[in-house]
């Protein structure tokens, strides 16, 4: 984000971590915390290895519920400004991704993760701004899954229906069709005909957040019971306009006369896991291979693109070793947030 002058809001990438609480089965196996957070300063310890991060939340760091607003608040911010945003949710199995993102949403219990944060605070803004500026919203979810691309809010995938209280299994209608990646003559990079719903109030995108959520691949290992499959990216895209019947005189100069367009990814990444500990044998296995095989990929294109001196020297970018990585080619100027749990 070059927006502001300030350095810290001057900084395109920032880092968190997130320091979950122990859950009742370890607490049952007599597990202890192994992360120290060291008062005062940004750091973890482990062992006898410290790690510094931009924040620290959770355990004596500060508390979890901060996170939404010191990390991705002003990403929602800059969206309204027309600069594109990403946050990135990347840790082991079971280290509370899905949680912290809220991609788990059900669409019952209050949610504090954090896409449900995100599109209470578009929309409230929204509200605020209807009289001097058109908006245009719509939302996209995808999952990659065993390196295919899947459209998590296809319209021909049978929607899931609650009865007496619980939602049903998923269906087990015939194999969804993966969405091919094409380049576009500019060298950009599209998904072709992945579904881009409007979402004119926050029910309704809501609703795409179950929908999708709902059909998201997850199975069971010894690591987590409920252990997301695949990545999964919420993207919010948000077109502005100014009112032709605006007549408060508040002028919003981001937008001025023309159209103004931006988007924020919100990426729960599936956790690297090791297969001795999740217990992952067959199917499981195969899935762990292809999810540690896009983590690599990943981890290879940041350290690619954080390399100063290759990058300056033109050096070579490994986007297209995943599916993953290929999806980041595309927003590669406005990578802007990472957010990492443990
Ligand atoms: N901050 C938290 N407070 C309390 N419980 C948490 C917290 N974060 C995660 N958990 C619990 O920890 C377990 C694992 O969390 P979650 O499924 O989000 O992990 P994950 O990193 O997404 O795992 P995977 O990569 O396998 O999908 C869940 O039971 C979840 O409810």
């Amino acid at each position: 984000m070059e927006n502001s002058e300030s350095k810290e809001s001057s900084q395109c990438v920032r880092v968190a971590v997130n320091i979950r609480p122990l859950v009742t089965s370890e607490l049952l196996v007599g597990c202890t915390d192994c992360v120290t957070v060291v008062p005062g300063v940004p750091q973890v310890q482990i062992g006898s290895h410290a790690f510094t991060y931009d924040y620290v939340f959770g355990s004596v760091g500060q508390p979890s519920s901060l996170i939404f607003d010191e990390c991705v608040a002003p990403l929602v911010d800059a969206l309204f400004h027309g600069y594109n945003g990403t946050v990135l949710a990347y840790g082991q199995t079971g280290s509370g991704k899905t949680y912290t993102m809220g991609t788990n949403y059900n669409g019952e219990e209050h949610n504090g993760g954090i896409i449900p944060k995100v599109m209470e605070t578009i929309f409230t803004r929204v509200e605020a701004m209807k009289c001097s500026t058109e908006f245009l919203i719509r939302v996209s979810f995808i999952e990659i899954f065993k390196e295919e691309v899947f459209d998590l809010l296809d319209p021909n995938t049978p929607s899931f229906s609650k009865s007496d209280g619980v939602y049903l299994a998923k269906p087990t209608g015939p194999a969804r069709a993966p969405i091919q990646i094409r380049e576009t003559v500019n060298g950009g990079i599209t998904l072709a005909g992945v579904t881009e719903a409007e979402a004119r109030t926050k029910e309704e995108m809501t609703s795409f957040l179950l929908r999708g959520s709902l059909s998201r691949a997850t199975g069971s290992t010894n690591m987590n019971s409920q252990s997301s499959r695949s990545h999964a990216i919420f993207t919010i895209s948000m077109e502005q306009k100014r009112s032709a019947s605006c007549r408060t005189g508040v002028v919003q100069d981001d937008v001025g006369d023309d159209i103004l367009c931006a988007k924020l990814h919100l990426v729960d990444l599936a956790g690297s896991e090791r297969a001795k500990r999740t217990g992952a044998d067959g199917l499981r296995l195969r899935e762990g291979i292809h999810i540690n095989k896009g983590l690599l990929a990943l981890g290879n294109v940041i350290s690619a693109l954080g390399d100063e001196k290759k990058r300056k020297e033109g050096g070579h970018v490994p986007y297209r070793d995943s599916k993953l990585t290929r999806l980041l080619q595309a927003w590669k100027h406005f990578v802007s947030s990472h957010l990492n749990t443990q």
